[in-house]
């Protein structure tokens, strides 16, 4: 791999600590940084002892923070490394560097969908429908896998969803609570616009919240916008609590539109499992035309790569007796005129041998030929597929989730096969296995990523200070809880509350949602029966 970095990447990575083509844990080799969020930088690293394969570092200062506190406890970490599903991010495991809590993960070469959406919408296009359902498809056969483990996202946001081999994994989960600080610590970075209705009316988090977060996700699939989105925290906190669902471009179905209503019901009872998302006729039809797309395309890569392999197979012939035939020349040339004189009377060996490679030539032509009308039968029978199934659907553009050319290559042939397997396991399974409880009750259920510490606490009351400085952290503070605690949210009167706002809020909404959590936290911690943690 390319060490060589620029200039602007070498100060900004010496900057923060990881210089490049350092190597940590003797094993990882920083090769360049991949950005920052609020509370820790990403790293693309190669790891020496898994063939030089490309890896994510996640490197969390722990600041103040005791360094052992920062570890994920022994069930966590165990439940986050079990996790293995196509459309997750692949946690492969944590160690502590310094000061500093590090977390590798799978890379995706892709980036995330945040991203990756701005980038179509600055140009002007838009998914089709096709599209957005084989994406969507994909998020919720990884978050009913979550699910059905008992374990809550509970950060679910474009930013936290990345692209690999053009499918979308699941990401960052679990690393906002069971890494460090706080569990809010990416979840609040604002995010505030894919949090549902209960957590602001204080009925609590359950798997229903996820399914919520996913409807914002898919609204901003189809449409590059946010569900709900408002530089004001009391009016994005009332538009989330009071504004009806907004609807689907009309180029979108029906169908489509009226999942999203679904799964962006107010009332969490309401609102469909992922489950019951996938059992919907129309999902389940997708997911049939997508089943059967992928076992086409895994037949004909199979039958390209045996046809390759005759083809090889016939120009190692052809080489071979291409020598042979150059060695019977050679030992001709050099027998007495007489000895040859007798060979070529018994028209041998040179004839025998011409006879031979045209009949090789001819095999290997034909091999040839066949391969390449294979090929481009191929690729325009998945071009076909592909624009079969979204020219039904008004759009202004897109294209296939996937760019194919045959043979795949491995890494797509792995992506493809696990994404069938995982299709066809869900379509096959007709017994409908229980969802999640509805209410799970997060401190309760062992294994489950959910429960809150002081430590956790306490480091993000630090952050918030950091940020909003002692007295504007102090300001803002009283004024949420008191909200918090004299107001029903659902009945807040938008305009007056905003009047009321302590300045601070306006300037920074994005460092005032990390309160707003903080009182969260506290307040789950109240509920659990832990000791109040109040700084005041
Ligand atoms: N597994 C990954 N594969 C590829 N890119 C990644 C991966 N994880 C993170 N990134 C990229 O690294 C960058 C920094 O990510 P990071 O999670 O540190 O911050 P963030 O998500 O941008 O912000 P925040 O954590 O505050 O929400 C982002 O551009 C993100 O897309």
């Amino acid at each position: 791999m390319d060490l060589t970095l620029d200039k602007q990447t070498t100060t900004a990575l010496c900057q923060s600590g990881f210089t490049p083509g350092s190597v940590l844990m003797k094993r990882y080799c920083i090769h360049r940084k991949l950005g920052s969020g609020s509370f820790a930088t990403t790293y693309l690293v190669t790891d020496s002892r898994d063939s030089e394969s490309q890896k994510v570092i996640k490197r969390i200062p722990c600041n103040n923070v005791k360094a052992d506190a920062t570890l994920p406890s022994a069930t966590e970490a165990k439940l986050l490394g079990s996790l293995s599903h196509p459309f997750i991010v692949r946690y492969l495991g944590s160690f502590l560097e310094n000061e500093d809590f590090c977390i590798i993960t799978e890379y995706c070469e892709g980036g995330d969908l945040h991203d990756h959406l701005h980038q179509l919408k600055d140009k002007g296009l838009a998914l089709s429908e096709g599209h957005v359902v084989e994406w969507f498809i994909q998020l919720l056969l990884g978050v009913n896998y979550l699910h059905e483990r008992l374990v809550m996202h509970r950060d679910l946001k474009t930013k936290n969803i990345f692209l690999k081999n053009g499918t979308l994994k699941i990401g960052d989960f679990g690393v906002s609570r069971v890494l460090v600080s706080s569990d809010l610590a990416t979840t609040v970075t604002g995010t505030a616009s894919y949090m549902s209705p209960e957590i602001f009316t204080r009925d609590g988090y359950n798997s229903k919240s996820d399914i919520w977060s996913l409807g914002c996700i898919l609204h901003e699939l189809c449409t590059f916008r946010r569900a709900f989105d408002c530089s004001s925290w009391i009016k994005l906190v009332t538009m989330i609590v009071n504004d009806p669902c907004p609807n689907l471009p009309s180029r979108y179905s029906a169908e489509l539109n009226d999942i999203l209503q679904r799964m962006l019901s107010k009332d969490p009872e309401l609102r469909p499992s992922a489950k019951d998302i996938l059992n919907f006729p129309y999902v389940i039809d997708r997911a049939k035309v997508i089943a059967e797309w992928l076992q086409e395309v895994l037949n004909h890569d199979n039958r390209v790569s045996v046809n390759e392999d005759a083809a090889r197979i016939a120009a190692a012939m052809q080489e071979k007796l291409h020598l042979d035939s150059l060695r019977a020349i050679r030992m001709v040339q050099e027998m007495a005129p007489r000895q040859r004189r007798r060979i070529r009377q018994e028209d041998h060996p040179e004839t025998y041998m011409r006879k031979i490679k045209r009949a090789v030539e001819r095999v290997y032509q034909e091999n040839h030929q066949k391969l390449d009308d294979d090929k481009k039968y191929e690729i325009n029978k998945v071009n076909v597929c592909r624009e079969e199934e979204d020219s039904e659907e008004e759009e202004t553009n897109t294209g296939s989730v996937f760019t194919i050319s045959l043979p795949l290559s491995e890494q797509q042939s792995n992506t493809l096969s696990a994404y069938q397997s995982c299709l066809r396991r869900f379509l096959d399974s007709d017994t409908e296995t229980p969802g999640i409880q509805d209410t799970i009750s997060p401190a309760s259920e062992e294994g489950t990523l959910t429960d809150c510490n002081e430590e956790e606490i306490a480091f993000l009351k630090q952050n918030c200070i950091r940020l909003l400085g002692e007295e504007g952290f102090l300001e803002v503070y009283h004024y949420l809880k008191q909200l918090y605690n004299q107001q029903d949210m659902g009945t807040l009167d938008r305009e007056e509350e905003t009047l009321c706002e302590p300045q601070v809020i306006k300037l920074y909404p994005h460092h005032c949602y990390k309160v707003q959590q903080l009182l969260f936290l506290e307040e789950r911690m109240e509920m659990d029966g832990n000791s109040y943690f109040s700084w005041l």
